[in-house]
């Protein structure tokens, strides 16, 4: 294949097998939930193993809290099971096991520290049956790797929301849960303090060897903290796998518009092939079928050429833009078929070719996907 042809993604059938991993530490199963008519989470089946981190990730409302929920006990189970270490922690027609009583750490997003009680309180009062020394080295420990040592006398109302987040996240880590359970435990921070506090938690999480599910709406904290992602749409699990598996094998164009802005081009596969502004992007689509191409605005090369004066037969660039660690530019792409098409292409660094200038555009083959024209996405360029 030369280097201006694009392969196409495989569209795959979806299987929950993909979710599974052998000896789970909690096994999630054909989830049902209802609030009355609303049926918020369908179907829903995946793994966590010991000491994986597993963000549930998915925009709002598609049932990403409810599912932590039902996993926490603070929700009771409807319809599926859930399994601990091999045993039935909820089923339908059995006892429900409240919250206490699974050996799961909770830090939700407004985790509400007591207020009475000192920060190396807080974060001992879940240490019951443990000697005095050990439960304040313990906390003392913790505080420390989240980087809150020199405050373990302060009170909740002195501290800042950071700083509260991370007391919140060592009172939940104090008594070793095997598995974490996170809402958006980051969403109220600032973005440079939420970065570190991430980070530090990331490095805590894999220091305890805690199971963790960690619920988020962005896709980039999801592909920062976790080992595996759970993609929800509606309730459903749409994708599961490594953050590589879903960014470079997205199962259909809404895994890939989720993942940020795409240019969504149609076309028809002829003979293996889509022909696009771009160049010809391979296909295992039938002949005559209708296709919609997706391409990462990453996916774009863009070379400056010299123009020969027939202006209309370049692509050129309509406008050039520095986002910081990229350059954004608005291009007129031209195919040698004679199509046309507006295109949003992402280069490193600092690159503003003026308006006008015009341009060579190739294509990264990794960053294109083919489905057919009738597979949704979110919006698109
Ligand atoms: N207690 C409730 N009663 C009725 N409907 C609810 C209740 N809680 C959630 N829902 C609905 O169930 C659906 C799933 O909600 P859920 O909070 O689980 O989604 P989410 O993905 O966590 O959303 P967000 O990111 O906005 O928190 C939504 O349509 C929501 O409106």
């Amino acid at each position: 294949m030369t280097s201006h042809l694009a392969s196409s993604a495989t569209v795959s059938e979806q299987t929950f097998e993909e979710g599974v991993v052998a000896d789970p530490l909690l096994a999630v199963r054909n989830i049902q939930h209802r609030y009355d008519s609303k049926l918020a989470v369908s179907d829903a089946s995946f793994d966590i193993a010991p000491g994986e981190v597993v963000c549930l990730l998915g925009p709002s409302g598609c049932g990403k809290t409810t599912l932590l929920r039902i996993v926490a006990g603070l929700e009771a189970l409807q319809q599926g099971e859930l399994k601990f270490d091999g045993q039935t922690l909820a089923a339908p027609g059995r006892p429900h096991v409240p919250p206490e009583k699974r050996s799961v750490g909770l830090a939700f997003q407004e985790s509400a520290l007591f207020p009475h009680l000192s920060v190396l309180d807080n974060v001992t009062f879940g240490l019951k049956g443990m000697p005095a020394r050990a439960r304040r080295e313990r906390a003392l420990e913790l505080l420390a790797q989240l980087g809150m040592d020199g405050y373990s006398e302060a009170f909740p109302h002195t501290l800042s929301g950071g700083q509260q987040q991370r007391v919140a996240l060592a009172r939940a880590l104090a008594p070793s849960p095997q598995l974490m359970l996170l809402d958006e435990p980051f969403s109220s921070l600032d973005a440079r303090l939420r970065d570190r506090i991430r980070d530090d938690t990331l490095h805590v999480l894999k220091q305890v060897g805690a199971g963790t599910l960690l619920v988020t709406h962005d896709p980039e904290e999801a592909m920062f903290m976790a080992d595996r992602i759970v993609l929800m749409r509606d309730g459903r699990v749409v994708q599961v796998g490594t953050p590589e598996e879903l960014y470079c094998g997205p199962a259909d164009p809404f895994v890939v518009t989720f993942f940020g802005d795409v240019n969504r081009l149609e076309g028809v596969a002829q003979r293996g092939y889509v022909h696009t502004a771009v160049g010809p992007v391979a296909t295992d689509l039938p002949d005559g079928a209708r296709a919609q191409v997706l391409m990462r605005p990453e996916a774009l090369r863009v070379v400056e050429i010299e123009s020969d004066g027939q202006h209309a037969h370049h692509s050129h660039v309509l406008m050039a833009r520095l986002l910081g660690r990229c350059s954004l530019l608005h291009l007129c792409v031209h195919g040698i078929d004679g199509q046309e098409a507006h295109m949003h292409a992402r280069v490193p660094g600092v690159f503003l070719p003026r308006e006008g200038q015009a341009v060579q555009v190739s294509l990264d083959p990794a960053q294109v996907f083919v489905f057919p024209a009738e597979a949704s996405g979110l919006e698109a360029v």
